[in-house]
């Protein structure tokens, strides 16, 4: 095995692009299983111009699609067992309600994979959530349902431990070096603006620069780079929606995106309530300021505060910028090039992939060992976009 850090071969067995969460947890499983592994970063670690910085994330079994709900069974599994490796919890339980219109087909989804998967958790109409959550408002026809599993992840420190784990495990992290160029091949080579590498096989999980990476291996995802305003609100009364006071996350099924927010604790006496969209940007404008027609977001949530949760300023107080990289469907790209079998791409992450990343990792790093993946990959598979039409000649 490898000395932390240090590469003893000139072959690798896996190159991974990209160490944000999908990347950092591929290569960790790789290097817990032995397997000589390098993980590219192309920003000086830590950083925040990518989709895996921030304190909080929402970890949660409520979804309408029931692949995400039976991964996220292992995926519970597999952060407590990281924390319990590195000896610091990762998360928080909090639990998390599921606010929409009692007809609404994705709540009803929602309701029916939490029974299917006996989730713990209660149904709420508009006149019994009150009692049990004063802080929330809800409207007449609209029923709640929790999913008492759910909770905050702790981003950065998980972010930071899946790293140092990988390494503890004789994996080699080189960041600040971008990766300028790939040539396939059976050995496949990668040249970094600070060295070339070769593996058997290749990963990339580049977050919103996928498709720059794939470009020149002949291959465009459809993918949307959007910049999310990551908005904090101040509660009235400090704590009121704090963690402490058992407030919990909640997902709120608005059209045409939804509205979520996480219980005040990273910033005492700010709430985190944020529109699962935003404007197209390019990954490289991620620190350029708004212009004024990206700012509708920031509009509905003002509007959403101030009818549902009357003990918050309906004003944002502070505004962090994320990315997004989303696929037409929002289900990610868990696949094989095309046309190289020994290179891998997790993509299009689409605002939901942090909870779900120790998955990911695992089968990304089964697909590039050439391992059955222990999950049917078929809504991941990249064959489920139309093919573009041909370049003009
Ligand atoms: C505001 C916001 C809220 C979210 N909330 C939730 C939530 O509550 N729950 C949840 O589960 N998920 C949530 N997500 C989604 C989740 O954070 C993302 O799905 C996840 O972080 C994607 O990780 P990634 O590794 O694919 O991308 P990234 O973190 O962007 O990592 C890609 C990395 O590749 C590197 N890279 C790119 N090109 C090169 C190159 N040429 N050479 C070397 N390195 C390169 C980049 O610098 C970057 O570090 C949220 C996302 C945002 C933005
Ligand atoms: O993945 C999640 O849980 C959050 C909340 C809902 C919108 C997407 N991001």
């Amino acid at each position: 095995m490898a000395a932390a850090g240090e590469p003893h071969s000139s072959l690798y067995d896996t190159i991974v692009v990209g160490a944000g969460i999908q990347g950092s947890f591929t290569a960790y499983h790789l290097a817990k299983r032995g397997r000589e592994t390098l993980l590219l970063e192309q920003f000086p670690l830590p950083h925040s111009r990518g989709s895996s910085h921030g304190q909080s994330r929402i970890i949660r079994r409520a979804y309408p699609q029931e692949h995400y709900a039976q991964m996220m069974a292992e995926s519970y599994r597999l952060w407590e067992q990281l924390g319990a490796e590195a000896g610091a919890p990762l998360y928080r339980q909090t639990g998390l309600l599921v606010l929409g219109a009692d007809t609404n087909p994705e709540f009803q989804r929602c309701c029916q994979t939490l029974v299917q998967h006996r989730v713990p958790g209660e149904l709420f109409t508009a006149e019994s959530l009150p009692g049990r959550f004063p802080g929330i408002r809800p409207h007449d026809g609209e029923a709640a349902v929790s999913d008492r599993t759910a909770g905050v992840l702790y981003a950065d420190r998980a972010l930071r431990t899946v790293q140092d784990e990988f390494r503890r495990c004789g994996g080699a992290l080189h960041d600040g070096q971008k990766v300028t160029d790939i040539k396939p091949g059976v050995v496949v080579t990668v040249t970094t603006t600070a060295g070339v590498y070769r593996a058997k096989s290749l990963v990339i999980t580049a977050g919103p620069w996928a498709n720059k990476l794939l470009a020149p291996l002949r291959l465009q995802l459809p993918l949307q780079t959007l910049r999310i305003n990551v908005c904090y609100w101040k509660e009235k009364v400090p704590g009121a929606y704090g963690v402490s006071a058992h407030f919990p996350c909640f997902m709120a099924i608005c059209a045409p995106h939804h509205i979520y927010g996480l219980p005040s604790n990273e910033y005492p006496g700010l709430m985190k309530i944020c529109y699962h969209s935003g404007s197209p940007a390019d990954p490289e404008e991620h620190d350029r300021p708004p212009e004024a027609s990206a700012l509708p977001d920031i509009e509905r949530l003002r509007d959403f505060v101030s009818k549902y949760l009357p003990g918050v300023v309906p004003e944002p107080a502070v505004v962090e910028h994320c990315m997004y990289t989303n696929t037409p469907d929002e289900d990610f790209v868990l696949d094989r090039h095309p046309e190289f079998s020994n290179i891998i791409i997790g993509a299009g992450f689409s605002g939901h992939g942090f909870k779900l990343a120790p998955v990911v990792g695992k089968l990304l790093s089964q697909l590039s060992v050439g391992e059955e993946p222990s999950y049917a990959l078929e809504p991941f598979r990249i064959r489920r976009f139309p093919a573009p039409p041909p370049a003009a000649p």
